[in-house]
C-alpha cells in the first residue's frame, strides 16, 4: 500500500488485499498467488456484450476471486463464493491459441488481483491477441493492454454493513482509488469507463467521478444495474435519457439479450 492507500504490484508479488468468501477477509484460506498460475472459475467463447466492442466474438478468461463485494455483482461464483481450480498460465494461453479466436477478455472476479494475469498478457501481446480487461480499476499493474475497460464502483455498490460488516469497510476502502485508475487509463492502448447504475441517486457521484479521471463523455458507458431484459427495459426509461443528454454512451448489457443471465455466456 503506498502512502495515498492506493495499492500497486510489483511483477510476481503475493495479493495483499486478497480476502476469503467469508467474513473474514484477507484470511489465509486461500494459497497466495504465484505468477505462473491463477484460479479460473470459467473460460467461454462468447459475443462481447459490453461497452465498444459489442458484438465481436471473443475468448473470455474468468479468473476467481475479488477484492470488493458488490451486492449485486452477477458473477458471485468469482466474488462472494469463488469457484475453480488453478490453472497455469501456458495452458490458458494455449487453449486460447488453439481456438483461432482474435479477442480475449480478461476478465472475473478482480483479473487484476492474480500477478499471473501479467504473463497472461505478455504472452497473448506476442501472439499478436486483443486484449481487454474487464476491472473495477482499484489495482494497479503495468501490463500489455488493447482496451482497459474500467468499471469504477459507486458508493451505493457496498453491501450492507449489517449483513456484512468487514466486507462492508473493505469495499469502501478500495473501491475508488482515483491515481490508480488514471494511471490505468494512460498506460492502455484504449480505455473505457464503465458505470452500473442503480437508481438516480447516484448520479451526482457519477459525474463527479467522471470529472476526477478527467475522461470525455464519449469514453463513459452507462450500464443499468440488473440481470434480466426485464430490468433493463424498465432502467432505460429513466437512464437512457439521462445518460444520452450528456453524451455519454448507453450501454444495455446485450448478453442477457441474447442468451439471458446465464454462465458461460
Ligand atoms: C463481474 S464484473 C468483473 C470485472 C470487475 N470485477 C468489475 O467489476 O469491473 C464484469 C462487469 O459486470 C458489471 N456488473 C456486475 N454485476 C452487475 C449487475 N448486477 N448489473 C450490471 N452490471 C454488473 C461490472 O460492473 C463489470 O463491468
Ligand atoms: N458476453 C459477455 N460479454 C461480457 N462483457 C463483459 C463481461 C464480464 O463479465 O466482464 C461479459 C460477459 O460475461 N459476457
Ligand atoms: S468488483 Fe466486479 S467481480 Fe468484484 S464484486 Fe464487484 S462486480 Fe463482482
Ligand atoms: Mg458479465
Amino acid at each position: 500500500m503506498t502512502s495515498t492507500g492506493e495499492i500497486r504490484f510489483s511483477h510476481a508479488s503475493a495479493d495483499p488485499t486478497r480476502g476469503s468468501d467469508d467474513e473474514m477477509p484477507g484470511s489465509d484460506r486461500e494459497m497466495p498467488s504465484s505468477s505462473d498460475e491463477l484460479r479460473i472459475s470459467e473460460t467461454f467463447v462468447s459475443r462481447q456484450g459490453e461497452g465498444k466492442l459489442t458484438g465481436v466474438e471473443s475468448y473470455f478468461v474468468r479468473t476467481s476471486g475479488c477484492n470488493l463485494r458488490c451486492w449485486f455483482c452477477d458473477t458471485p461464483y468469482a466474488s462472494w463464493k469463488p469457484e475453480g481450480d488453478r490453472q497455469s498460465v501456458a495452458s490458458i494461453v494455449d487453449q486460447i491459441r488453439q481456438s483461432g479466436v482474435q479477442h480475449v477478455v480478461l476478465t472475473g472476479g478482480e483479473p487484476m488481483l492474480p500477478s499471473a494475469i501479467e504473463a497472461i498478457c505478455r504472452q497473448l501481446r506476442e501472439a499478436e491477441i486483443h486484449i481487454t480487461i474487464e476491472t473495477a480499476g482499484t489495482i494497479d499493474r503495468e501490463l500489455p493492454c488493447d482496451l482497459m475497460s474500467i468499471s469504477p464502483k459507486l458508493s451505493a455498490s457496498t453491501p450492507a454493513p449489517a449483513d456484512h460488516p468487514r466486507w462492508a469497510q473493505l469495499h469502501q476502502q478500495r473501491r475508488m482509488p482515483i491515481g490508480v485508475m488514471r494511471r490505468l487509463i494512460e498506460r492502455a492502448d484504449d480505455f473505457q469507463v464503465k458505470f452500473v447504475i442503480d437508481s438516480a441517486a447516484e448520479y451526482d457521484e457519477c459525474l463527479s467521478v467522471i470529472d476526477e479521471l478527467g475522461v470525455r463523455p464519449a469514453d463513459v458507458w452507462i450500464m443499468p444495474q440488473g440481470v434480466t431484459a426485464e430490468a433493463m427495459d424498465a432502467a432505460a426509461l429513466w437512464l437512457k435519457p439521462w445518460s444520452d443528454e450528456r453524451g455519454f454512451q448507453y450501454c444495455d448489457r446485450m448478453q442477457i439479450r441474447w442468451y439471458g443471465n446465464r454462465r458461460g455466456t
